[in-house]
């Protein structure tokens, strides 16, 4: 191994969520001089606004630091960032796998928390060497000895020279540093065999196309080299290589060891899959390195604008967005109740609220998104299996012989204090109890399997309020299985409304329809006539409201009032107006397609 190739370290931070990554990951930035004050703006890794605004870390990225160590050397650290989040797990997998190490940053006050756990435990599947942070000792309510037995007692890692650090005070930064240099291993690889570089992560630019960034695992790659994507065997020219300092910089070449980005005119970032191995075309690597996956949508809603002539900007505003986001999948659809619109795939909730966000915000375009659901799977009579992502496409119920609902074991770390808050919801969320464990400091770990179509009905909202915030989440899919579940239809006037149909399972159907009915009711503006609402399954009505008509015009209040207030009125109407689509002859505000969500029968 070549010296400049020994004094490289490849180091990521994993951490709960709101434990201090990026905090730490600025100090670690600033104390190597990668940026002067004034270039600090805030938190750098973070650098979409909308990760800004809600203080979560959606994209991961990579700088390379210099740093002079107390031997007198000077070290070339590459900081992988991951995601913090349970959507974005292949993504976290794949950043760990392009390093040698990790700092587990835990919080002083908190202590282990389920993502923790989670990510440590992706982190050893890596063999990566994990270096303890206990972060935020400057908080009077700071544990560092109990948090440190924590991690020895729950992780079983040697926590006996855990660093001692505050982010914010700028405390134990260096003495993290030198253990970075000191305790994780130079990367591995022969800079002269074949080429093979792994993706882990990419990004669309408007003048260069998409932009992978890579670990370089064997071999070298430069400006000229003719790459190959092993998953798809595509072949690209490289234009550019680099390395973020953080801003872009070019360098000559990127080899074993290296991280960095590659530019070769790629137009769409579907070309360039986190967890592909990209090869010398003329040259190939025999094998891709192991992992690769291609990313599943695990959650599906329906997108359409609130006015039909949108259809073609949604349309478009759809493509731009895929050229950033490779895990979102989208198909033309049509409902009978809202128009022409789409049917979205996602990750997660989360990557559906941000994807939502990002249309209404970058492209302005105003929206209605049905409510989510998972894909199930119908084994037919006829011996088919069709998948289902949208309710309204269930077969019919003659035609159906099974239907399976996809399963996710979900671990829930909680103060034993909040135990039976949490085994009564996961009880009325269809989940069965699977283990308990009591861990260090009065706090549990439940294990639980539930149905996904449960977790994504508030079921995270609903543990953070019964355990006063306490609990953290983190859950994997398992797999499908089969469930009694049936199709739950909303008619409107009469009217069935396919953008509320939702399936649900058998037992709970009465009490949904009915929660359902009774929440529309409320949902619903009163329109000029009577508006009934059922609830129905099959064919049978098992709930009815009925909408009062309205009286009087909502302007009748203010005659006699002072004008100013009419005009606050009407401005009112006119942003509620918004989310308001007409259907039939009934005003339905976007609030009422997510009423399911938020009954808890
Ligand atoms: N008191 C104290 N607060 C800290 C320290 N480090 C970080 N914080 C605060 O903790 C909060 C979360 O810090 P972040 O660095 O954004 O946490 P994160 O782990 O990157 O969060 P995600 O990006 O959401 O994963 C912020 O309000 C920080 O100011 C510390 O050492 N002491």
């Amino acid at each position: 191994m070549g010296k400049a190739q020994a004094n490289i370290r490849n180091f990521c931070i994993i951490a709960h969520i709101d434990h201090g990554k990026s905090t730490l990951a600025d100090r670690i930035l600033e104390f190597t001089g990668a940026l002067t004050e004034r270039e600090m703006e805030d938190q750098v890794l973070d650098s979409m606004d909308l990760e800004r605004e809600r203080g979560i870390t959606i994209k991961l990225q990579a700088v390379r630091l210099q740093y002079k160590a107390k031997d007198g050397q000077v070290y070339t650290l590459n900081l992988i960032d991951t995601p913090g989040h349970v959507d974005f797990t292949y993504e976290v997998s794949r950043s760990l796998a392009a390093c040698e190490g990790a700092l587990l940053v835990v919080d002083a006050a908190q202590g282990i928390e389920a993502q923790t756990l989670a990510n440590v435990y992706l982190a050893l599947e890596n063999d990566l060497e994990i270096i303890p942070v206990v972060n935020k000792i400057d908080l009077p309510s700071a544990e560092p000895d109990r948090v440190k037995q924590e991690i020895e007692d729950v992780i079983g890692l040697d926590a006996s020279d855990a660093i001692l650090a505050s982010a914010k005070a700028g405390i134990g930064i260096e003495e993290t540093l030198e253990a970075i240099v000191a305790k994780i291993p130079p990367p591995e690889g022969d800079p002269t065999a074949p080429l093979q570089c792994m993706i882990f992560d990419s990004f669309y630019d408007a003048y260069k196309g998409a932009i992978s960034y890579v670990r370089v695992v064997e071999g070298s790659v430069k400006k000229g080299t003719k790459i190959k994507m092993m998953s798809t065997g595509k072949t690209f020219e490289v234009t550019e290589v680099g390395v973020f300092t953080p801003a872009p910089r070019q360098v000559e070449k990127l080899s074993s060891g290296e991280v960095g980005f590659i530019v070769a005119s790629i137009k769409n970032v579907k070309d360039t899959q986190v967890g592909d191995t990209i090869t010398d075309a003329d040259h190939p690597a025999k094998e891709p390195l192991p992992g690769y996956r291609q990313v599943t949508p695990m959650v599906y809603c329906g997108l359409y604008p609130v006015e039909g002539a949108d259809y073609e900007d949604l349309r478009d505003a759809l493509d731009k967005l895929r050229l950033n986001d490779a895990a979102l999948i989208y198909e033309p659809e049509t409902s009978v109740a809202l128009g022409f619109g789409f049917r979205c795939g996602f990750l997660g909730l989360l990557h559906m609220e941000i994807v939502q966000e990002r249309l209404e915000r970058e492209f302005d375009l105003d929206l209605i998104t049905t409510a989510p659901n998972v894909i199930y799977k119908v084994n037919q009579t006829d011996g088919q299996v069709v998948l289902v992502d949208n309710p309204t496409k269930l077969p019919p119920n003659q035609k159906i012989e099974t239907i399976e609902e996809p399963y996710v074991k979900a671990s829930v770390m909680v103060p034993s204090d909040f135990v039976g808050a949490v085994m009564e919801l996961c009880q009325e969320k269809r989940g069965a109890f699977i283990n308990m464990d009591y861990i260090a400091g009065q706090r549990v770990m439940l294990i639980y399997e539930l149905p996904l179509a449960e977790i994504i009905f508030d079921f995270f909202d609903q543990l953070k309020s019964r355990t006063k915030g306490y609990a953290s989440l983190d859950y994997e899919l398992i797999g499908y299985r089969v469930s009694e579940l049936v199709k739950l239809d909303i008619l409107l006037n009469g009217d069935l409304i396919d953008a509320f149909s939702i399936i649900v399972h058998r037992d709970r159907a009465y009490n949904r329809g009915r929660a359902l009915a009774d929440r529309l009711k409320d949902l619903i503006p009163r329109q000029m006539f009577e508006v009934p609402i059922q609830a129905v399954i099959g064919n049978k009505v098992i709930a009815r409201e009925t909408i009062k008509a309205i009286r009087k015009n909502v302007l009748a209040k203010c005659y006699g009032g002072d004008i100013s207030r009419k005009r606050k009125l009407l401005e009112k109407q006119k942003e509620g107006k918004k989310r308001m689509k007409q259907v039939g002859s009934v005003e339905i505000p976007q609030e009422a397609f997510m009423a399911v969500l938020s009954i808890d029968k």
